[in-house]
């Protein structure tokens, strides 16, 4: 990539992952000359140490568990799977921790980029630290978007920091499997990554302190422990109270209230993230980093003259890649149409929900999957948050191993699918599907969601014959007949 020698653009953006690089390509299309800086990897998070490599790592005991469970194909898969083949696999995904082809993938659209860390330094001004310690000033004439994602939240334990845990970045770019490990935690990446260990043969103990995966339905929940429970993860109950590593190298966790301690190779805390807001310079523009606002178009509230924005895991709105790079559609799009002056840049000037301009979704339509052995796959909202939202609800659950094309799909499928119906408006709030496979079956209920399409009329979508859709005939039979 060629150096650029301008220090002033249209837009600057501070963090080159999904998120960055999106808001970049949008407003770039709309004609902005747009620069992306970057302390670290061009691509971030996802790329490198979240999303990719994690999936990388657990697809290949998913396709093992599927190939047991079919009779015919299971004598045909006698062995175990190939831990050094598997993690080389996960390298091959990260291209070995190397940016080259996402920074040519800059130069391709027209991005420049700069790296070092990005600091605000007042209305439109960037100062980047460079590798080599220098300071270079970047001004922007109409918007800085601060993309810089979300960091580990470490909980208070005695001894933690001295142990030196392990994150899912330890995690996700592992050379050797540990023969043990302890996860504190029990959301996402804690079940997902307990879920990888298992399957490469580590002996794996979580301690969680409430349900696991307790945001989610607990037909979801309830299936992805007894799972995990029988692969021989032991869960444990409580909190940390200290930890320490010893001369052996391995790591001992006590409980407190003369619970026994834990013993294991290493410990890896999961215990959830927040917005990466510190030293970005947010308060030399008014801005307090630990209450960042902002509206559908991304805009963050209380700037003066409008020309801050926020996208991604730093809003705290979605921690998802997906979700973070719809926002970005959003932000990239407002930010060049504000520039162009085909949309209000007044404050008061909300985007129109459902608009090109507005992340709307972020509210009530969010799709996500945890990729744990059975899969999870929800959109929208939960019967609890349908409650707590004041909707008039009913939940329609449906075996979804009772559906036929379940069953060709593999011998003895369980799963469950629920809908959150709301009764007055006939639509569905919410849907989650748990089972082997059924994060692609996901986007349908996305659609349906998201366009409220009426029960009705969902009723004429035929779902194909013997395919494990035939459960949205099923749900909605069962909500007119049951
Ligand atoms: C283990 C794990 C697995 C996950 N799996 C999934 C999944 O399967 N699907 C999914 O949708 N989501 C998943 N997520 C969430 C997903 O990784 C995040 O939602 C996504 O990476 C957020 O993108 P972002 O661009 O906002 O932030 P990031 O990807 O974190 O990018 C921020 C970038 O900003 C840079 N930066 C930060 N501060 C500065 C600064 N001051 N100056 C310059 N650069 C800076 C960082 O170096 C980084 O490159 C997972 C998360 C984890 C932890
Ligand atoms: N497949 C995916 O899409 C995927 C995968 C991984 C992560 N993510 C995203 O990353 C985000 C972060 O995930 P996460 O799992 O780190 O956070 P989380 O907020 O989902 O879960 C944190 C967990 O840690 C527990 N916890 C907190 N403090 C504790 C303590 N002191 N002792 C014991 N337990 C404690 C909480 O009770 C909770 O179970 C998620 O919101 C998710 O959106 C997505």
């Amino acid at each position: 990539m060629t150096e650029s020698t301008t220090d002033t653009w249209d837009l600057i953006i501070i963090g080159a992952g999904a998120v960055g690089e999106n808001v970049a390509d949008y407003a770039t299309k709309g004609g902005l000359r747009t620069v992306i800086v970057e302390a670290e990897l061009v691509g971030g998070e996802c790329s490198y140490w979240a999303c990719m490599p994690s999936k990388a790592l657990l697809r290949p005991s998913s396709v093992l568990t599927a190939a047991r469970r079919v009779a015919g194909a299971s004598a045909a898969v006698a062995g175990d799977l190939d831990v050094a083949a598997v993690l080389e696999r996960r390298t091959g995904f990260t291209s070995a921790w190397d940016d080259s082809s996402q920074v040519s993938w800059l130069d391709s659209a027209g991005i420049d980029l700069v790296r070092g860390h990005g600091r605000l330094a007042g209305e439109r001004i960037v100062d980047v630290t460079q590798p080599d310690g220098t300071v270079r000033r970047l001004t922007a004439t109409h918007a800085v978007a601060v993309c810089t994602g979300s960091t580990p939240t470490f909980p208070t334990i005695d001894g933690l920091a001295e142990a030196k845990p392990w994150t899912s970045r330890e995690a996700t770019a592992m050379t050797e499997v540990p023969e043990s490990i302890a996860i504190v935690g029990g959301g996402v990446v804690a079940a997902e990554l307990a879920t990888i260990f298992r399957s490469l043969g580590a002996e794996v103990t979580m301690i969680i302190r409430s349900r696991l995966l307790g945001s989610l339905e607990d037909i979801a929940s309830d299936a992805v422990r007894t799972s995990l429970e029988e692969s021989g993860v032991r869960f444990v109950s409580g909190s940390p109270s200290a930890v320490t590593r010893g001369d052996d190298g391995g790591v001992r966790i006590e409980l407190g209230d003369d619970a026994p301690a834990i013993e294991a190779r290493e410990i890896l805390v999961a215990t959830g993230r927040h917005p990466a807001t510190s030293d970005l310079g947010l308060e030399t523009v008014g801005v307090n980093p630990t209450d960042l606002r902002v509206d559908d178009s991304m805009r963050v509230a209380g700037v003066h003259d409008d020309w801050l924005y926020a996208v991604g895991d730093i809003t705290g709105r979605a921690l998802l890649t997906h979700q973070g790079k719809y926002q970005a559609r959003a932000a990239g799009l407002a930010i060049a149409a504000r520039a162009a002056g085909t949309l209000s840049s007044a404050p008061s000037a909300r985007p129109e929900p459902w608009s090109d301009y507005a992340a709307t979704a972020d509210h009530e339509h969010v799709p996500s999957v945890v990729f744990t052995e059975p899969e999870v796959a929800t959109v929208g909202l939960t019967s609890r948050a349908a409650a707590d939202a004041g909707y008039p609800t009913r939940i329609v659950d449906y075996d979804l191993g009772s559906v036929a094309g379940a069953a060709v799909h593999a011998d003895g499928y369980a799963g469950t699918v629920r809908a959150v119906i709301d009764t007055e408006r006939r639509i569905i709030l919410g849907m989650t599907f748990v089972g082997q496979d059924v994060s692609e079956m996901l986007h349908a209920a996305t659609i349906a969601v998201v366009a409220q399409v009426p029960l009705d009329r969902l009723w004429h979508a035929v779902p194909a014959y013997p395919t494990m859709n035939e459960v949205w005939l099923r749900i909605l039979e069962t909500e007119r007949y049951a």
